[in-house]
């Protein structure tokens, strides 16, 4: 498994780079199919991957960031999303995490009406004891930002496969857009200055300290953000 192989690939550097910088463990959750190891993949190797298969179990995949001057490394796990592959393994997921990544595709709003039910599993795992209980959604940015203001998350969009250009979109001109996309770099940037701010110390087996939640979606390749 391509993941995997990263992971393991990376051992020895690991090793010397625990000693160097903290390591902030990121579930990445959501239903199938919403994108989730595209976006990982997006985030950690700052490209759409050639061909994307059901994720069974878990695949790792690692971010290294330089935060005003300090090294941390962001782990991501990108989860499975079907029921099959996953049963054996949540338990194991809920282990020391420190942030929280719900991942719903703008084009699915079922996939959206089902954060709700990541969430309580989050809670079921003693993550996110904050989190309301529920809200109603429709997958419009409006909406999704509402939603995740009232469970105290941060919301961002964007898509794994035509993420946002802002000084393309500067030439272009696009003011008008009705939809603002995040960059992706952005993003990780933003998750990894949150976590630093936590200050939680690097061993890999501290417990949760507070959850970091992003809703990120897919499929918005029309949007775009013009700032630059
Ligand atoms: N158009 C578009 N398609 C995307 C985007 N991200 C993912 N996809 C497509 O959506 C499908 C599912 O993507 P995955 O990343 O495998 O989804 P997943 O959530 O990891 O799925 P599971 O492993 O089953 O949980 C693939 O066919 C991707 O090519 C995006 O930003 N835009």
């Amino acid at each position: 498994m391509e993941s995997s192989l990263e992971f393991s690939s990376s051992v020895g550097s690991v090793s010397s780079l625990m000693s160097r910088c903290r390591t902030f463990k990121v579930l990445v959750i959501g239903d199938s199919a919403v994108g989730k190891t595209c976006l990982t993949h997006r985030l950690c190797a700052g490209e759409f991957p050639s061909r994307a298969e059901a994720t069974i179990g878990v695949d790792f995949r690692e971010r290294q960031l330089d935060i005003h001057g300090e090294k941390i490394k962001l782990q991501l796990w990108d989860t499975a999303g079907q029921e099959r592959f996953r049963k054996s393994m949540v338990q194991h997921y809920y282990r020391n995490v420190h942030a929280v990544l719900f991942v719903y595709d703008v084009t699915c709003p079922a996939s959206f009406s089902s954060l709700t039910a990541w969430i309580e599993e989050c809670r079921q795992h003693s993550l996110g004891q904050e989190i309301p209980s529920r809200t109603d959604g429709q997958v419009s940015q409006e909406q999704a930002r509402s939603f995740a203001k009232a469970h105290g998350m941060v919301c961002f969009e964007t898509s794994a496969k035509n993420p946002p250009d802002k000084c393309a979109s500067a030439r272009r001109g696009d003011a008008e857009l009705l939809h603002r996309q995040d960059m992706v770099e952005d993003i990780v940037v933003a998750l990894g200055a949150k976590l630093k701010k936590q200050k939680i110390p690097g061993a890999a087996n501290d417990s949760m300290y507070g959850s970091f939640k992003i809703l990120n979606k897919k499929r918005t390749e029309k949007a775009v953000w013009t700032c630059c």
